[in-house]
């Protein structure tokens, strides 16, 4: 599209007291925190990583998956490349790198995550970390730390406070604080008559976890709720009650992930509510279609909804946006890219919004103009101001960013058979 259609776009906009270019500054300076893991089906590079377990199914079986930490850190420089803006890198512990070392995740350092470091330092990204609590041996009952066995729970206590230091390095060494987020698999997958004790250990391990003060400025703690997964249907030790009183009580961040709920169920309509009471809020945008959690993000209303609230709320600076999701039957590079640009598609879309001329309209009554104009914005030339965005960041307007994905896959694929 060319400079004039931004023009007209501008114009547009501004006849509905919509100032574009302020859009785009926001726009500009707002990371998107790329999840690591849809490049290689959660897998991860630790010895005998396979199927991630826990829950979580990648299904699909498109070729050219990241092997290796040098594969994946390609990978996500094509997917950047494509991105307007700075963003960053969230990390699962399972992605360390060992070196052939027999170290378990409960003595993970920082050292085995230099090599991630160097690589954002290099490209002036932030990093964001998790705790891994699923694909290990100890892990394989379904049950981290609600589990019954002191010594199991143990080993997930000192994993989880090796993590929130690791993440506390990478915040150091990169200027940025890392959300570390727990999110655990624990749950049965049928009918269960003791949800008190599972969920008071889980309380109890949380608290061993959390026990050492970390500086907010190096390391945001969060945890993340889930309304049921495979082999969890029955119950989830770490629901969203849980967390939220977890959180309200001990001052942590909540991690609203948007497929976590029931179908019908908005996180959008969450996010005013929680930042009431807890500090901050990290987001896993994700699709949620029918059972599973973990679609690639598009510009759908849910997505939408979610930026217009932290937009009309004024929430973007108490809120860490990451993505959450994992598709192995297309192209990985293009599951990032298209996903991340729908987040932020949809966060321009929140910012272009007229909104000083809506809440007029609500304040004097008038559902019916407020109503009215919300269809109007709907089709409001976005691409326009969205292609113009494209261009000052140096990346591929509209489709274009396609063909790159294409070249870069032929020039990989050869040598990932
Ligand atoms: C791999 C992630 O930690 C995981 O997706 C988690 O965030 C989640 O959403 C589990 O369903
Ligand atoms: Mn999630």
């Amino acid at each position: 599209m060319s400079l004039s259609a931004y023009s007209l776009a501008l114009e547009a906009y501004a006849e509905h007291g919509v100032d574009t270019e302020a859009a785009l500054q926001v726009l500009a300076r707002t990371p998107i925190s790329l999840h690591c893991w849809q490049g290689d089906d959660v897998r991860g590079f630790e010895s005998g990583a396979g199927e991630p377990g826990g829950g979580l199914a990648v299904t699909g079986a498109y070729p050219g998956r990241a092997r290796t930490p040098e594969e994946l850190r390609a990978d996500l420089d094509q997917a950047l490349a494509l991105l307007p803006g700075r963003h960053r890198l969230n990390l699962h512990a399972s992605y360390a790198e060992l070196g052939g070392a027999k170290v378990d995740r409960d003595a993970y350092t920082p050292a085995h995550f230099q090599g991630w470091i160097d690589w954002a330092k290099a490209r002036g990204l932030g990093l964001d970390f998790n705790p891994t609590y699923f694909g290990h041996p100890l892990a394989q009952s379904g049950l981290t730390l609600t589990h019954p066995d002191d010594a199991v729970r143990q080993f997930w206590i000192a994993h989880g406070i090796a993590c929130r230091r690791i993440g506390a390095e990478m915040g150091r060494q990169l200027g940025s604080a890392a959300v570390t987020n727990v999110w655990i698999p624990d749950g049965s997958k049928d009918l269960t008559v003791d949800r008190r004790s599972p969920r008071e250990r889980l309380a109890h391990s949380l608290d061993a976890i959390f026990a050492e003060a970390i500086d907010p400025a190096l390391a945001i703690d969060a945890v993340e709720s889930k309304l049921f997964g495979l082999g969890s249907e029955a119950f989830v030790a770490g629901s969203h009650e849980f967390y939220l009183g977890y959180a309200i009580t001990r001052r942590k961040h909540v991690c609203l992930d948007a497929g976590h709920f029931h179908p019908t169920e908005s996180i959008a309509d969450k996010i005013s509510s929680v930042l009431q009471f807890v500090p901050g809020l990290l987001l896993h945008v994700s699709r949620g279609v029918r059972w599973d959690s973990d679609h690639v993000v598009l510009l759908d209303d849910p997505t939408r909804a979610i930026f217009e609230e932290l937009v009309r709320g004024d929430f973007l600076g108490r809120t860490r946006v990451g993505l959450d999701f994992f598709d192995a039957s297309i192209n990985r590079v293009a599951a990032w890219v298209i996903g991340a640009r729908a987040a932020l598609k949809a966060l321009l879309a929140a910012l272009l919004e007229p909104i000083a001329q809506l809440r007029d309209y609500e304040k004097a009554g008038d559902f019916t103009s407020r109503l009215a104009l919300l269809e109007e914005a709907r089709t409001l030339p976005l691409a326009a101001v969205w292609d113009e965005h494209c261009r000052r960041q140096n990346v591929p307007p509209g489709l274009g960013w396609l063909t790159e994905v294409q070249r870069y896959e032929r020039e990989t694929r050869a040598h990932r058979i």
